[in-house]
């Protein structure tokens, strides 16, 4: 029951508001894009797109303080909490607009700041009310699954095969932490070091970013060809066994998803096409409407 007009009596600016304080914050770090493109997803997968990732408990035990959200830059709740006061100094919009609407359009406005597609956003969703590190555990995929492992988890969410893969293609912009994929370079098994799926040379220059006992803030770029821009060269990499993660080559590895990287590597178009729409059923996730949740005044914390 998502509308894209939700909000044309109580906020009819609440876009432009919005993609100004986006853009702003975009100009000042690109890592606004990346950081607020996976805070959608890993709020949407965890208690539906009701911004509770968002939330903070006095004694560090909401969903951000999960290991597998431990991660999430701080640039992606920064930009919201700078979109929502930007909103709120709005007198007609003060209080009106959801964080968890101010989330998923944040999200459209970083996908085509950084290049890539534009699509209208679903509003209506209101907010959360709970956030536990309990609610995380098993609702978000790790960087070791394979294909099955991956479409159990989207599938239970409604999301088929081919939005998945669209949706992994977010990996063509952002940054990660060298533990995540180490064991392919190093430790993949006992007879093979290196992971026989990982393009030899890429694996040789990933050893040289992350040297054993690398400092662990140490980030590095997922895509090693358009790191800043969101393009089909996700796709591309996976082609040649440049996927960083074992749930990124294994979408080309597969037989099963193997003719969808081809197509979005040959297509950019046809990515485009994917990702809105997987991204915008990915908006519809588990969301509260009505008079379920609540608009909250400051997204941090509930009411
Ligand atoms: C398919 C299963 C997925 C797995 C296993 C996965 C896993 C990961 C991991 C391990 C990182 C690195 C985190 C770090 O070390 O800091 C990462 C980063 C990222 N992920 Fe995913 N992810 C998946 C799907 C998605 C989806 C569906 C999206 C969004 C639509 C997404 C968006 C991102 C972005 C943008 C980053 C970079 C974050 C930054 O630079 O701050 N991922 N992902
Ligand atoms: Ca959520
Ligand atoms: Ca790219």
């Amino acid at each position: 029951q998502l509308r894209e007009d939700f909000y044309r009596s109580t906020c009819p600016n609440v876009e432009s508001i919005v993609r100004s304080a986006v853009t702003k914050k975009f100009q000042q770090t690109f890592v606004t894009a990346p950081a607020t493109l996976r805070l959608f997803f890993h709020d949407c997968f965890v208690r539906g797109c009701d911004a509770s990732v968002l939330l903070s408990s006095p004694n560090n035990r909401a969903e951000k303080d999960h290991p597998d959200d431990i991660s999430l830059a701080g640039d992606g709740f920064d930009t919201v909490i700078k979109a929502k006061e930007a909103v709120d100094s709005d007198p007609q919009c003060r209080n009106k607009v959801s964080c968890a609407d101010i989330l998923a359009l944040a999200t459209r406005d970083v996908v085509a700041l950084a290049g890539g597609p534009t699509y209208k956003v679903e509003l209506g969703r209101r907010d959360g009310r709970i956030s536990t590190i309990a609610s995380v555990q098993h609702k978000l995929p790790h960087p070791e699954f394979n294909l099955n492992e991956l479409e159990n988890m989207f599938s239970s969410h409604g999301l088929t095969q081919t939005d998945m893969v669209a949706l992994s293609g977010a990996h063509t912009i952002g940054f990660s932490h060298c533990d995540r994929f180490s064991k392919r370079i190093y430790n993949f098994s006992p007879r093979k070091r290196i992971d026989p799926t990982l393009n030899f040379r890429y694996a040789i220059q990933l050893r040289g970013m992350c040297p054993l006992n690398v400092d662990p803030r140490i980030a590095i770029n997922m895509d090693p060809t358009t790191p800043q821009i969101f393009d089909n060269a996700y796709f591309k990499n996976l082609q040649q066994g440049m996927g960083l993660f074992t749930s990124d080559q294994i979408l080309f590895t597969d037989t099963r998803s193997r003719s969808t990287v081809n197509l979005f590597a040959s297509d950019n178009e046809a990515f485009n096409r994917a990702f809105v729409s997987a991204i915008t059923k990915l908006g519809r996730v588990g969301v509260k409407t009505g008079n379920q949740g609540e608009i909250r005044r400051d997204c941090s914390f509930v009411n």
